[in-house]
């Protein structure tokens, strides 16, 4: 399975964000769209999951234009989290079953079931599971609303910084978890980030973004010193400890 975005232009009435971006992602992989704070990136993903319609261009799963697909049908394929959770009064039971609703039929199967609990599960929050989402912090509801998207089981997650709200240890065991989902499940996973070593640790391959273009694509060991400053306006080394790159600021 490949999701590909095809030269795809956006305006919010006369403001001109996205002006031809294109970009593809494979099953099995996680590419990280990096860029300054508001280039677009989370315009970008919201066109992915036709939230927002892209005023020219396509988002194409395999050569499946999500533009002819009902909303459903579109949920069944692409899992969305946005940067700002919304928050209702339900448990965070509830939440993550909601999950389920694209598949459902007349009702609730058990295989849905397992698949809330299995996600809970993995989420470390079976203990929470009662608790209204309301009444969370600001890292536990990202946790409930990452392992809803994961419990919807798309081709293709979308994550809109998914680990702003979050402290080391969970930083790391989510973006672990989005990985082993990513190549267990063959999904394909876009996400955002403002963690250039976060990044460089977890993700396949690389966007930078600015003025509305792409301007670099590459894999983890291509992104260079170059890169980032063109983009970010800030110089930059790459140095490895322990095989992995890090982004040290000069
Ligand atoms: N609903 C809206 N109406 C009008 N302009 C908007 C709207 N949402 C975002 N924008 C503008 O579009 C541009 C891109 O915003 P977007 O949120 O996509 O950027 P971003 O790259 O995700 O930023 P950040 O890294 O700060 O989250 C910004 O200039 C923003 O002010």
């Amino acid at each position: 399975m490949n999701f590909r975005v095809n030269g795809v232009h956006f305006d919010y009435k006369s403001r001109k964000v996205l002006n031809g971006v294109e970009l593809n992602v494979n099953q099995g992989e996680i590419l990280a769209i990096m860029g300054p704070n508001g280039v677009g990136k989370s315009t970008l993903l919201k066109c992915m999951d036709m939230i927002l319609k892209p005023t020219a261009g396509s988002v194409l799963i395999d050569e499946t234009d999500l533009v002819s697909l009902s909303k459903q049908e579109i949920a069944k394929r692409v899992g969305y989290v946005s940067q700002r959770n919304e928050v209702s009064r339900t448990t965070v039971f509830d939440a993550v079953l909601l999950g389920r609703k694209p598949h459902v039929g007349l009702k609730i199967t058990e295989n849905d079931y397992n698949i809330v609990d299995a996600a809970l599960k993995r989420f470390d929050l079976e203990d929470m599971q009662l608790r209204r989402i309301d009444e969370m912090s600001g890292g536990e509801l990202q946790k409930v609303c990452i392992c809803r998207a994961i419990a919807q089981e798309p081709n293709v997650l979308l994550l809109d910084e998914p680990t702003s709200s979050l402290d080391l240890h969970n930083q790391l065991e989510i973006l672990k978890i989005i990985r082993n989902v990513t190549e267990g499940h063959q999904t394909a996973t876009v996400l955002t980030m403002h963690d250039l070593n976060l990044a460089l640790r977890f993700a396949d391959k690389f966007v930078f973004m600015k003025d509305g273009i792409i301007h670099d694509a590459c894999d983890a060991a291509g992104v260079t010193p170059e890169m980032i400053e063109n983009i970010y306006g800030v110089k930059v080394q790459i140095e490895y400890f322990k095989g992995m790159p890090y982004v040290i600021p000069e």
